[in-house]
């Protein structure tokens, strides 16, 4: 579902990623920790083309999105994305902000829009929260929203960038839970996280990104217990 095929990035003369060869499968959900300043969000954010390699391929669904002329809105539409910052327009209540995307590029009716922003509302434990306005949610809340807007799009690839480290650490958990509750639904899922317990239990594979590599591709269950790399143990041995 995603490829990475020898990705570079860099900075004028910083180079972030130094050949990064990643294969995400669809419905898989995989967790990249590594240390600050690594790369993990740079990786996370080639995936959609907000940044774009400065070489190499990057393949979604089979399709090479860094070839010119792609067609990069409407593969974005396919790919949903929560950031560490909700986004979410402020002078807009909730179910507004819900709607825009569906009616404006998936071309729903306003009816239509509404059905699902509702369905997703339930989903995140947020109905009665539809028509109020962003500054009037907690953190959490707005991050809840955050996330059901994306999955408004009906998206087949969900990434989050740290989507808790902004939160105050008592909302952590209601918005881990929803992310936990979308994985292995079908849903392809990429995550940048802090949250090593989350890593544990939610992903299928766990990336250990050091200074713009992949230094371990592993069983989060191993990687845990068995890191094998010093850098993954020093790592390790630091946050938990
Ligand atoms: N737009 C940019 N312009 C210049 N440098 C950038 C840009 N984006 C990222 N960088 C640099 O690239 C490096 C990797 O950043 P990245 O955000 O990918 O790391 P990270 O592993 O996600 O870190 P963190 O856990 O702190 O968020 C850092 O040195 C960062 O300062």
């Amino acid at each position: 579902m995603i490829e990475f095929r020898d990705v570079h990035k860099s900075f004028g003369s910083l180079e972030v990623l130094k050949g990064i060869n990643l294969k995400i499968e669809k419905g898989q959900v995989v967790t990249l920790i590594g240390p600050s300043g690594s790369g993990k969000s740079t990786i996370l954010r080639c995936m959609n083309l907000l940044e774009r390699p400065t070489s190499g391929q990057v393949l979604i669904a089979g399709k090479d999105i860094t070839a010119p002329k792609t067609d990069i809105q409407g593969i974005r539409k396919n790919i949903g994305m929560v950031f560490q910052h909700f986004n979410l327009f402020p002078h807009m209540t909730v179910m507004e902000n819900m709607t825009y995307a569906p009616i404006r590029v998936n071309k729903l009716s306003k009816d239509q829009a509404e059905q699902k922003a509702m369905e997703l509302l339930k989903l995140v434990g947020l109905t009665e929260k539809a028509q109020s306005y962003p500054g009037k949610l907690s953190g959490g809340q707005k991050q809840r929203i955050a996330i059901a807007r994306a999955l408004a799009m009906e998206p087949e690839i969900m990434l989050f960038d740290e989507p808790t480290s902004a939160l105050d650490p008592e909302m952590v958990k209601e918005v881990l839970e929803v992310i936990k509750g979308l994985a292995h639904t079908g849903i392809t899922m990429a995550l940048v996280t802090h949250e090593m317990g989350f890593a544990r239990e939610v992903s299928d594979r766990v990336c250990f990104i050091d200074n713009g590599l992949i230094v371990e591709d592993a069983d989060p269950a191993e990687f845990f217990s068995h890191p094998k790399s010093e850098r993954a143990q020093n790592f390790l041995d630091m946050v938990l």
